[in-house]
C-alpha cells in the first residue's frame, strides 16, 4: 500500500479532537437524517456524490455518503484533511492542477474526482471537526450561490450533530433518573414503589396465564441488636450485602425489592407453595452462613421467613399475598427466627 506525505495538522488538533470525541458520532450507526442532509446537498450542488466527513486522528470516517458507499479513509489521503485548515471551507474546481490534491489516489486514481467542494463543520466552540463536501468527476467551479447554500446546510449538518449529542445525553440522564426512582440506594433492590408496581403487573399476569405466584418476606433478625452492637453504618453494610446476596442468587424472572427498613420481599412468578418453600429454606440456610465484612469486622446476620403462594382467582390482589406472607413472617418470629414459616394459600 503505498503512503503519502502527512497533510498538515491544524494547531489546534488535540482540542479539536477532543470536541470530535465529545459527540459521539464516529462509528455510530446509519442515520436517515444525515444521509437526507448530504443528498441535500449534491442537489444544490448539482454533482453526483456528496459527504458528511468527520476528520478523525488517522481517519476520515463518513457519517454519510451519497453517490457512493465509502465510510472511511486514510486522513492523508482525503480532501476533507485540507478543508478543515481553511477558515472559509475549501473549493477546488480542479483537483489534478491542484498540488494539495493532485496526487490523491482519488484523484490520480478511480473515482479519478476533478472538483471538490467542503464547508467545514464548525462546533459551537469553533473547532472544526469535519466537513459537508461535494465531489465531482468533471472539472467545474460552483456558483457562488451553490457555495453559500453548501454552507448554510453544513450548519444544519452540525446542528443535527448536536441535537443528537443532546439526545444520547438526555437518555443516559433518564436512564439514571430511572434507576433512581426505581431501586433502593442501600441494598441495590427495588424500592417498595417499585417493588409494589412489580407485583400488580405479576398479579395481572398470574390472572391472565392462569400460572401461580408465589411471594417470599423476609425479615433480618434482631437487626437493632446489630447496629447497637457495631454501629448504624456497620448495619447499612449488612443491608447492603444481604441485598447483593440475594440478587446474586434469584432467577431472573424473579424480583426482590426492599419492602421497609429490614424487610425484604422475593416475587417469584409461575412457583409453587412448595417450590418457593424451598427457595426459602435454600436462602435461609446460606444467609446463616454468609458473613458480612464492614469495618467493626465480619457480621453475620439471619432472617425469618414467610412464603406464600396465590393461584389465579378473585382473591388474588398485591394485598392478600403481602398481608398473608407477613403474617407467615411474623409466625417465623415467633416460632424462634431464622426459619421459613408457609401462609395460608391466596
Ligand atoms: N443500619 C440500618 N438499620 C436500619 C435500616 N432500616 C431499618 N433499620 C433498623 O432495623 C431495626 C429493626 O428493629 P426491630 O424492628 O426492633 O427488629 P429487629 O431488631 O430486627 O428484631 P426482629 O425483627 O424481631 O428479629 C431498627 O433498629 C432500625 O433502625 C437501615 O437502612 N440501615
Amino acid at each position: 500500500m503505498p503512503t503519502y506525505p502527512a497533510i498538515p495538522r491544524p494547531d489546534d488538533e488535540a482540542a479539536r479532537l477532543e470536541a470530535l470525541r465529545r459527540y459521539g458520532i464516529l462509528d455510530s450507526a446509519n442515520d436517515p437524517d444525515f444521509d437526507f442532509l448530504a443528498e441535500m446537498a449534491a442537489v444544490i450542488c448539482d454533482v453526483p456524490y456528496a459527504f458528511i466527513s468527520m476528520v478523525d486522528a488517522e481517519r476520515v470516517w463518513m457519517k454519510a455518503s451519497f453517490g457512493t458507499t465509502a465510510t472511511q479513509l486514510p486522513r492523508d489521503e482525503e480532501y476533507c484533511s485540507w478543508t478543515i485548515l481553511e477558515d472559509r471551507g475549501l473549493h477546488i474546481p480542479n483537483l489534478t492542477t491542484d498540488a494539495r490534491t493532485a496526487y490523491l489516489p482519488k484523484t490520480a486514481g478511480e473515482p479519478r474526482y476533478q472538483m471538490y467542494c467542503g464547508a467545514n463543520l464548525i462546533t459551537s466552540d469553533g473547532y472544526r471537526i469535519g466537513a459537508l463536501c461535494v465531489m465531482d468527476t468533471q472539472m467545474r467551479a460552483l456558483s457562488g450561490q451553490q457555495v453559500r447554500l453548501l454552507t448554510r446546510l453544513s450548519g444544519q449538518v452540525m446542528a443535527l450533530i448536536e441535537l443528537r449529542a443532546k439526545d444520547r445525553e438526555l437518555s443516559a440522564s433518564l436512564n439514571v433518573m430511572q434507576k433512581l426512582a426505581t431501586y433502593d440506594d442501600l441494598t441495590g433492590l427495588l424500592n417498595r414503589r417499585a417493588l409494589l408496581a412489580r407485583l400488580q403487573e405479576e398479579v395481572e399476569r398470574a390472572r391472565r396465564i392462569v400460572h401461580p405466584l408465589s411471594v417470599i418476606m423476609l425479615d433480618l433478625d434482631h437487626f437493632k441488636q446489630i447496629n447497637d452492637t457495631h454501629g448504624h453504618m456497620a448495619g447499612d453494610v449488612v443491608l447492603h450485602g444481604v441485598g447483593k446476596f440475594l440478587r446474586e442468587r434469584l432467577r431472573v424472572t424473579d424480583s426482590a425489592g426492599r419492602y421497609g427498613g429490614e424487610e425484604l420481599c422475593l416475587i417469584l412468578p409461575g412457583t409453587s407453595l412448595e417450590d418457593a418453600a424451598a427457595v426459602a429454606e435454600k436462602l435461609r440456610q446460606a444467609l446463616e452462613t454468609a458473613e458480612f465484612v464492614t469495618s467493626a469486622g465480619s457480621i453475620a446476620a439471619t432472617a425469618s421467613f414467610g412464603v406464600v403462594a396465590g393461584q389465579p382467582g378473585p382473591k388474588l390482589s398485591t394485598s392478600s399475598l403481602l398481608d398473608a406472607a407477613d403474617q407467615a413472617m411474623y409466625r417465623a418470629k415467633e416460632n424462634g427466627r431464622n426459619r421459613v414459616e408457609l401462609g395460608q394459600e391466596v
